[in-house]
C-alpha cells in the first residue's frame, strides 16, 4: 500500500497479506482503519504507493479500478442487507451484478446459505433473522462471488456478547477455509486474536507494531496496546545487568542493554495500608488517584508521593483481600512491586 489523504489526516500503511492469511488492523477510534479498508475496496484513492492483488494493480496513485472492477468481497459492520429482499436474493444479488444468470446465482446463493448454516431460512427477510444470522448472510454474500480479497469491517460489532463468542469461532472457521488474503478491521482485541494470523496495530495513521497475536500482546509497544491487554507499561534503561524504570528507584535484573519497554500486570503490585517493617527499593508510599470496581477485584490507580521513589501504575486488589481505608480515592498507601513479574524487552 502507501499513503491515503483524508482532509488533514494521512494514513501511511505498508500492508502485505499472503494468500490464506488473515491480517487484523487493530486501533482506536480515528486510527485510520476504515480509511485503509475503503482504500482497498476502491472507495478512496491512494495518494502514493500501489495496491496489487495477485498480478493485477488495483491502484497506483494515478489510475484506480472502481470497486465493481475489483474482485473484492466486503462484509460491512452493519451488513447492508436489502430489507425488501429474501436472504437468498440478498446473497444472489452480487452474483447477478457480476453477470451470473438468475438460476445459477440462486443455486450458488442457496449453497452458500447452507454453508453458513442458514439453508432453511433462505426465504426469510433480513428483519426476520437475528443479528448473528444477518452477519452470516453478509459473509455468505461476500464469499459467494469468489473474491480474490476479503475485507471485514468490525464483523462482530453488531452482535451481543453471548452470540459473539459462538459467531467468532464460526467466522474463524470460514476464514480458515478462504483461500485468498483477508483483512479485518476491529478495535476489539479478542476478535483480532481469535480471527487473525497477524495483527497490525494502527494509531494516528501509522503502524505502531505488527506481529502474531501472541507477540503483540506479550510485548505491547504503546500505552493503547498495553491498556487493551490490561498491563502497565513503562520505559526503562538497561545497563550492566540492571534495569531502571522511569525515574523510579524500582530496579530489576536484566540481560538486556539499552532502552527498554517494560510491562507489569496489575496483579503484580500489592497495595497495603502500613509501612513495611524492612524498607526495600521496590516498596514506596503512594496515593490512590483512581478506582474502578472490577468483577473480582478493585483496580486502583496509585501515584507515588515522590516520583523519584516509585511508579504510577494500576494495581488490582482482590475483593477478598480488601482492607479498610485502601480502596478510597486520596488514601495514602504503600505499594510493593513484584520485580519477578516485570517483563522487559527492547524499545
Ligand atoms: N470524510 C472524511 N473527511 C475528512 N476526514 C475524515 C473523513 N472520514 C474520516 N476522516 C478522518 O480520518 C481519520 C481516520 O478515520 P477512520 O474512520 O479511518 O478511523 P478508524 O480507525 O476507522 O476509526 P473508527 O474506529 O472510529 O471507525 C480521522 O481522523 C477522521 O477524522
Amino acid at each position: 500500500m502507501g499513503t491515503v489523504k483524508r482532509g488533514s489526516f494521512t494514513l501511511n500503511l505498508d500492508l502485505e497479506v499472503a494468500a490464506g492469511e488473515t491480517v487484523a488492523l487493530l486501533g482506536p477510534n480515528g486510527a485510520g482503519k476504515s480509511t485503509a479498508l475503503h482504500t482497498l475496496a476502491g472507495l478512496l484513492p491512494l495518494a502514493t504507493g500501489s495496491i496489487r492483488l495477485g498480478t493485477e494493480t488495483l491502484d497506483d496513485g494515478t489510475r484506480r479500478r472502481s470497486p465493481d472492477q475489483r474482485r473484492v468481497g466486503v462484509v460491512f459492520q452493519d451488513y447492508l442487507l436489502f430489507p425488501h429482499l429474501s436472504l437468498l436474493e440478498n446473497v444472489a444479488f452480487g452474483l447477478r451484478a457480476r453477470g451470473s444468470t438468475k438460476t445459477a446465482a440462486r443455486r450458488r446463493a442457496a449453497d452458500w446459505l447452507r454453508r453458513v448454516g442458514l439453508g432453511s431460512r433462505a426465504q426469510a427477510r433480513p428483519s426476520e433473522v437475528s443479528g448473528g444470522q444477518a452477519q452470516r448472510v453478509a459473509l455468505a454474500r461476500a464469499l459467494a462471488s469468489e473474491p480474490d480479497l476479503l475485507l471485514l469491517d468490525e464483523p462482530l460489532a453488531a452482535v451481543d456478547a453471548g452470540t459473539r463468542l459462538r459467531l467468532r469461532s464460526d467466522l474463524r472457521a470460514q476464514l480458515r477455509s478462504f483461500a485468498g488474503p483477508a483483512v479485518l478491521i476491529t478495535h476489539d482485541l479478542a476478535d483480532a486474536m481469535v480471527l487473525a494470523d497477524r495483527i497490525i496495530v494502527l494509531e494516528n495513521g501509522e503502524t505502531v507494531q505488527s506481529g502474531s497475536p501472541r507477540q503483540v500482546t506479550t510485548e505491547p509497544r504503546s500505552p493503547y496496546m498495553a491498556s487493551l491487554v490490561g498491563v502497565n507499561i513503562f520505559t526503562g534503561l538497561a545497563r550492566k545487568g540492571r534495569l531502571s524504570i522511569g525515574h523510579s528507584k524500582v530496579t530489576a535484573r536484566t540481560d538486556l542493554d539499552g532502552r527498554t519497554l517494560i510491562t507489569l500486570p496489575p496483579t503484580a503490585a500489592q497495595v497495603r495500608r502500613d509501612a513495611p517493617e524492612i524498607p526495600a527499593h521496590n516498596i514506596y508510599p503512594a496515593r490512590v488517584v483512581g478506582l474502578e470496581e472490577h468483577y473480582e477485584a478493585v483496580r486502583l490507580r496509585v501515584s507515588p508521593i515522590d516520583p523519584d521513589q516509585g511508579l504510577e501504575l494500576f494495581a488490582d486488589v482482590p475483593i477478598t483481600e480488601l482492607i479498610d481505608g485502601v480502596a478510597e480515592l486520596g488514601a495514602r498507601v504503600w505499594v510493593e512491586v513484584d520485580q519477578t513479574q516485570l517483563h522487559a524487552y527492547p524499545f
